[in-house]
Order: structure tokens, then C-alpha cells, then sequence
């Protein structure tokens, strides 16, 4: 349910990195409390784009504007601050033996260590609390971080960005290694997230149509740095698009509210 004002804008931002144009003239909008969902294939940028997003990745040209910011003329700390970056690829180090109830709390902080002088409150743990139910952590709270499994180290990520009350989510392959049970286990926390009636706005990379969240508004797809299509799921999410954007034969179909990819008869000879 977006909220008709936009939490991301970006105008025309190039990134040239070792004399590779990465991204080149990517524009796009964000609606508050929407879902966008960023498709493309290997290497078109997308993770680069999550990255310029996050203010890890400096524009070589362009503006771009996060939670009515302008990168450039702000603290980028305090933007930060709005934004839950997940990338399990590149997941936070967290102390292994840490339980995973303080490494949910962690998000209270932005940091990867309950800090020695910061007391956690009464109210900040039953927030925690909340935030592990909301996942279904609640029963292994007091297990090891480093003894979870992907799946379960994904949910304790998610509890995590949003005990930090974070306006933005973004979302790099979130299920990238999760068997079909934790996959369907994330996107339902996704959909109930989403749900909320002041939901975050969220950007969500993925290669699998399947894990879309229900309520996702906007589609973007990436190909080569540039952005090649961008609006409603309906529109974008057609056998057609998805054949010309990854080169190979692929149909779509939707079932229940959610979109499915299967690749078609092509000669794989
Ligand atoms: N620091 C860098 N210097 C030079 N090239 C880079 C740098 N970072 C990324 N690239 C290149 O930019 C392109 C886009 O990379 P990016 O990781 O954004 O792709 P992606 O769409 O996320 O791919 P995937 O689906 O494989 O994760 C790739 O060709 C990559 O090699």
C-alpha cells in the first residue's frame, strides 16, 4: 500500500567503476511504503544500484535523493540510520557465539555488538521480542548465532533491520540459498511485513519471480547497467519481457497472486 510520496528518487545516476560503466542514466521513483522489485540478469547491476542506494556506492554522474535527502548534501550516517541493508552474501560479522536475541538487538544500535555502555530497555527487549515472533524465532532465542542454519540466520537479519525501525528495506537475494521451505517461510514474513499498516518501503533484488512478495507495486529491469523497463508487476511480468531480458525462452505465469517463471522448450543442446 504505498503511501503517494516517493522514499527513493534517483535522476540519471551513472556509475563508472576501472573504466566500466556499471550503471548509465538509471532513473527511477520509489513510492513510500511500496515494494519494488529490481530483475535482471548476471551482472546487469543491480547490486550496484542496491549498493548506490545504500550510500556504499558514490554516482559518477546523477542525484540521488533517499527519505527526502539529497546523498551529497546530508550526513550519510543519518540516512543510514533509516535503512535496513541485507545482503546475506555479504552478511554482517557477527560473533558466532553471540544468541540470536542480541544479535536482533543489535538493530536497536546499527552496530554488530550489544554496546557495553548502552543499556537495552525494558521496552526495546519487548520489541525484540515482537520482532523475533513476527519471524518465528521466538522458540530458539537463546541459540547460537553461528549454529543457525541459512534460513534461520536470514529471519534473525529481518528481525533485525526491523527492530531497527528502519524506513527502507533493501533486500539483496534474500533467499539466495535457502531450500524451498525457508524461502517460503521468508516470503511470508515478507507478505506480513508488508501487511503492516505503515509498512516500510522496500527494494527487493531477486532472480526468482516466486519469492516476490503479494503486495509488490513496481517492477524495474535492469539489463547492462541501464534500466530497460520499469512499472506495474502486470505489465512487466510478461512471458515477452522476461524472454528479450534474459535471452532465453521463458514463460510466466500467475497463480494465487504471485508470479512464476519457468524457463520454456528451448534447444538447450
Ligand atoms: N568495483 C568494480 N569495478 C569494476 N567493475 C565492477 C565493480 N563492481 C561491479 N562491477 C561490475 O559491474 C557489473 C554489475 O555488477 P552487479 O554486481 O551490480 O551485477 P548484478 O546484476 O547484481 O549481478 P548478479 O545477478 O550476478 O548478482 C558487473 O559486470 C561487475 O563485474
Amino acid at each position: 500500500m504505498a503511501l503517494n510520496s516517493s522514499a527513493i528518487e534517483l535522476k540519471n545516476v551513472g556509475v563508472v567503476r576501472r573504466g566500466n560503466e556499471i550503471l548509465a542514466g538509471v532513473s527511477l521513483t520509489v513510492d513510500a511504503g511500496s515494494c519494488c522489485a529490481i530483475l535482471g540478469p548476471n551482472g546487469s547491476g543491480k547490486s550496484a544500484l542496491m549498493a548506490v542506494l545504500a550510500g556504499y556506492l558514490w554516482p559518477s554522474t546523477g542525484t540521488v535523493r533517499v527519505d527526502d535527502r539529497t546523498y551529497g548534501r546530508v550526513n550519510l550516517a543519518d540516512v543510514r540510520r533509516q535503512i535496513g541493508l541485507i545482503e546475506p552474501s555479504r552478511a554482517p560479522k557477527f560473533d558466532d557465539r553471540m544468541c540470536i536475541r542480541d544479535v536482533v538487538a543489535t538493530g536497536l544500535f546499527g552496530t554488530i555488538v550489544l554496546p557495553l555502555h548502552c543499556d537495552v530497555t525494558d521496552s526495546q527487549w519487548r520489541r525484540v521480542d515482537e520482532e523475533m515472533a513476527s519471524v518465528g524465532l521466538s522458540a530458539i532465542g537463546g541459540r547460537a548465532y553461528g549454529d543457525l542454519s541459512s534460513g534461520e540466520q536470514m529471519k534473525t537479519l529481518l528481525a533485525r533491520a526491523m527492530v531497527s525501525n528502519a524506513r527502507i528495506l533493501l533486500l539483496d537475494e534474500p533467499t539466495v540459498g535457502l531450500d524451498i521451505g525457508s524461502r517460503a517461510a521468508c516470503v511470508a514474513v515478507l507478505d506480513r511485513l508488508l501487511a503492516r499498516s505503515r509498512p516500510p518501503t522496500v527494494v527487493i533484488v531477486s532472480h526468482h519471480l516466486d519469492e516476490l512478495p503479494k503486495a509488490v507495486d513496481k517492477i524495474v529491469l535492469m539489463k547492462g547497467g541501464r534500466v530497460v523497463g520499469q512499472g506495474a508487476p502486470d505489465d512487466l511480468l510478461t512471458s515477452a519481457r522476461l524472454t528479450a531480458l534474459f535471452d532465453c525462452d521463458v514463460e510466466v505465469v500467475k497463480s494465487n497472486g504471485r508470479f512464476l517463471a519457468g524457463v520454456g522448450a528451448t534447444d538447450l543442446g
